[in-house]
């Protein structure tokens, strides 16, 4: 039945198999680098919490200017809001397979993903990587982003120590966390990261096989 309520974002049709696969780690650890290698290689939609947070900030409406406070804060988003970008852009994707990148960050988001979008991801993907070497690659990046500054960085940290650990210990008692170590270079993390993939090649390799037919 139809959700009237304002909030209401809509739904997958029920009964469609929906894969869905959490990306965490901590801010700097090669999440979107890594998310753009899986993509290329086995046909996902990247969703980035972060970017579509940013992309809301543009809006320039009263939401985004609350986001862009929290966000150069090092805080973290309302959960209602970031899970309703997420399905948001889910839907409006077309496709049924889902890297989603920074999220869940805290129990919170995670509660709030089974209330609104409920499909349990497949397994959840942990980039682990020394804070040393995240402040160094954050610091470096020069993305233009207001909240890679040296104070940000840190509370950002803190933030993924108390509130982002809970949420891993979670599926690494569920038997879903998958970690590889994030401290070695994008290519070999890769090596790691595909052999985690490899669970699910049947689906990916029969999706390439008929998008490469199609195109025929
Ligand atoms: N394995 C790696 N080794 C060295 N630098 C990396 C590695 N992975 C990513 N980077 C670089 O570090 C920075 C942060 O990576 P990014 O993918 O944006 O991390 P996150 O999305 O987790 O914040 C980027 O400049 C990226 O090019
Ligand atoms: N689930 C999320 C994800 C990101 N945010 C906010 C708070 C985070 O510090 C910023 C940036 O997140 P993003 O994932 O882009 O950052 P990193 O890739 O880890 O550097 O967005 C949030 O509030 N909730
Ligand atoms: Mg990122």
């Amino acid at each position: 039945m139809a959700d009237a309520s304002k909030d209401y974002v809509g739904s997958f049709p029920p009964g469609k198999k929906i894969t869905v696969v959490f990306v965490i780690g901590g801010p700097g650890s090669g999440k979107g680098t890594q998310c753009a290698k899986i993509v290329n290689q086995f046909g996902f939609t990247h969703l980035s919490a972060g970017e579509l947070l940013r992309e809301e900030v543009k809006s320039d409406t009263e939401q985004g200017t609350m986001i862009k406070n929290l966000m150069q804060e090092g805080k973290l988003v309302p959960s209602d809001i970031i899970v309703r970008l997420l399905l948001k852009a889910m839907l409006e994707s077309g496709n049924d397979k889902f890297l989603i990148d920074g999220f869940p960050r805290n129990e919170e988001n995670r509660q709030a993903y089974e209330n609104i979008v409920n499909i349990e991801p497949e397994f959840v993907l942990f980039i682990d990587c020394s804070l040393e070497e995240m402040e160094r690659r954050i610091l470096n990046r020069n993305q233009g982003r207001d909240d890679d500054n040296v104070t940000t960085v840190r509370r950002r940290f803190g933030v993924f120590q108390e509130s982002t650990l809970p949420v891993i210990q979670h599926y690494e008692k569920l038997g879903k966390l998958r970690r590889v170590d994030g401290d070695r270079q994008p290519d070999i993390v890769f090596e790691d990261v595909k052999a985690v993939f490899a669970q699910l090649n049947i689906q990916v390799a029969s999706t390439r096989k008929r998008e490469g037919t199609e195109k025929c």
